[in-house]
């Protein structure tokens, strides 16, 4: 699903920094190669997560979901000299390809690749982590939230990708609810009730919900 017009989503990518040619390279080799490659972040939104990282300049991140690789190499281009990407993810069958691409994007050394359901690793990691970036299975988004806030350092951030859910959240009051939808509902309504954070979602791809620690 578009957010705007198509000619504004285009000048919007016209004025944007381009997409890396080694990210160009992962984005094309994912979209021949892999199965349902439009879970890549992609150029406009690897562009925003790594001018998160830059402004952040984080030492300790945190990704739940590594897919291809293609965020983890966007966040880690803003660290702080001696920091790390620590990023999971499932499915073991991609280890080949994700390795070879931080290898080749020069971020290899600065970048901790774990394979195993999430919500097993994360309490196995060192923290506090100054950035999170939940971008899994929609129906553990509120576990793994609850799960790394205390791991968060006060004033660190958590970022949640899919919270638009293609339109999905606005669109359920007209029928059934499936269970990723209502997960994603439950969610964006338990982070807008947490008075632990402060929180703006912004209508960017699918939507992205920004939480602050306090
Ligand atoms: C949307 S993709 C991540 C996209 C990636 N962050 C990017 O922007 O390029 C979601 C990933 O979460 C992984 N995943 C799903 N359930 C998981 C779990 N329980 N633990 C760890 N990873 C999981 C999937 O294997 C998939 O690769």
């Amino acid at each position: 699903m578009d957010f705007l017009p198509i000619e504004l989503q285009q000048y919007v990518e016209k004025h944007t920094s381009g997409e890396p040619e080694i990210l160009k390279k992962l984005n094309r080799d994912t979209h021949v190669n892999v199965l349902k490659p439009r879970m890549l972040s992609g150029h406009f939104q690897g562009r925003l997560l790594a001018m998160i990282s830059h402004m952040l300049r984080p030492q300790r991140i945190l990704e739940i979901g590594t897919y291809t690789g293609y965020s983890a190499i966007c966040l880690a281009e803003g660290l702080a000299d001696g920091g790390y990407v620590h990023t999971i993810d499932v499915n073991a069958e991609l280890e080949m390809m994700v390795r070879r691409y931080f290898a080749e994007a020069g971020v290899a050394d600065k970048i901790k690749y774990y394979l195993g359901p999430a919500l097993e690793i994360i309490p196995t990691l060192p923290y506090p982590f100054d950035l999170v970036f939940i971008d899994a299975d929609k129906i553990n988004n509120a576990s793994y939230f609850d799960l790394v806030l205390d791991k968060v350092r006060p004033g660190g951030f958590i970022i949640t990708d899919n919270v638009l859910w293609s339109g999905k959240v606005v669109a359920a009051g007209n029928g059934k609810i499936d269970k990723d939808t209502q997960a994603v509902l439950n969610f964006n309504q338990k982070v807008q009730q947490d008075f632990r954070v402060e929180n703006i979602l912004l209508p960017i791809r699918d939507g992205l919900l920004i939480a602050r620690k306090i």
